[in-house]
């Protein structure tokens, strides 16, 4: 009883996951909630798990046991393809299209009305600085242009939870600040949940909760303050070393 109450209060409610590739398993059973209006970080090292566990609570990969639930839905519904903005480690982009393309595509596949589509994609592209290069074909993209449209995909449809497989990698520190500025804002003011991977310290600094995951597991967890205070660690980086390295 208790687990569906908090299955509905969070926005993300995982049970006893596991998951195994051939007979290498790579998440072991693992539990994590992710309280509504808030930055969740993931931080591992190459290979731990993060993107399994993220695509299993996408609902792109199903998981072996346990079970997932967004929103108060068990993982997978359809209805949450719009409430979650998914934003991949590799670009999905037709490459052949200009950025507006893109978007506009995406725009029209959660249905939404011309007007609607201006005011959503002049936002996401104000976002991730792209405004001026919307009409080029994204083969001219470079990476970091491309990870800036990827990003922009993710918030076209306004969704109520940001799921950020390493967004900010190539994008330039000034971009990177405005992009947690924002995401700092999301949350604030229109109530979103953010789940993000990094393996950038100073962004695992501004995520309000944290969990270390290494070979399938949840390591370690709790806000900054309560892992700097429990590893007696002064740095971020401090506690990763004290963590035993390797992130
Ligand atoms: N479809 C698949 N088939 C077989 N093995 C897979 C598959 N997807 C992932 N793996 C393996 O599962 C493990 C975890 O991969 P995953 O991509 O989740 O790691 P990660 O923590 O996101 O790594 P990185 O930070 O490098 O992106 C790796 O050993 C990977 O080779």
């Amino acid at each position: 009883m208790t687990e569906r109450v908090s299955g509905l209060q969070n926005a993300i409610h995982i049970q006893d996951i596991s998951k195994a590739f051939k007979k290498k398993q790579v998440i072991k059973p693992l539990s994590l909630q992710i309280e509504r209006e808030s930055i969740y970080g993931l931080l591992g090292p190459s290979g731990c798990g993060k993107t399994t566990l993220i695509k299993m609570i996408v609902g792109m990969m199903k998981c072996d046991a346990g079970e997932i639930t967004v929103l108060g839905k068990r993982v997978p519904d359809a209805s949450l393809l719009a409430e979650i903005g998914y934003m991949a480690q590799s670009d999905a982009l037709y490459t052949e299209l200009t950025g507006r393309q893109n978007l506009e595509f995406f725009a029209k596949l959660y249905g939404m009305s011309k007007s609607e589509q201006k005011m959503r994609i002049e936002y996401a592209a104000e976002i991730v600085q792209l405004s001026n290069d919307l009409d080029v074909s994204v083969f001219a993209y470079s990476g970091g242009m491309k990870r800036r449209l990827s990003l922009a995909i993710a918030l076209i449809q306004n969704p109520k939870i940001l799921i950020l497989d390493e967004p900010t990698v190539g994008i330039d520190p000034l971009l990177k600040q405005s992009v947690w500025k924002e995401l700092e804002r999301l949350k604030k003011e229109e109530q979103k949940t953010i789940l993000i991977t990094t393996h950038v310290m100073d962004e695992a600094e501004r995520c309000d909760q944290i969990g270390m995951l290494r070979e399938g597991q949840i390591i370690a967890s709790g806000t900054p303050v309560e892992l700097k205070t429990q590893y007696n660690a002064i740095t971020f980086d401090e506690v990763f070393l004290k963590i035993g390295g390797g992130f």
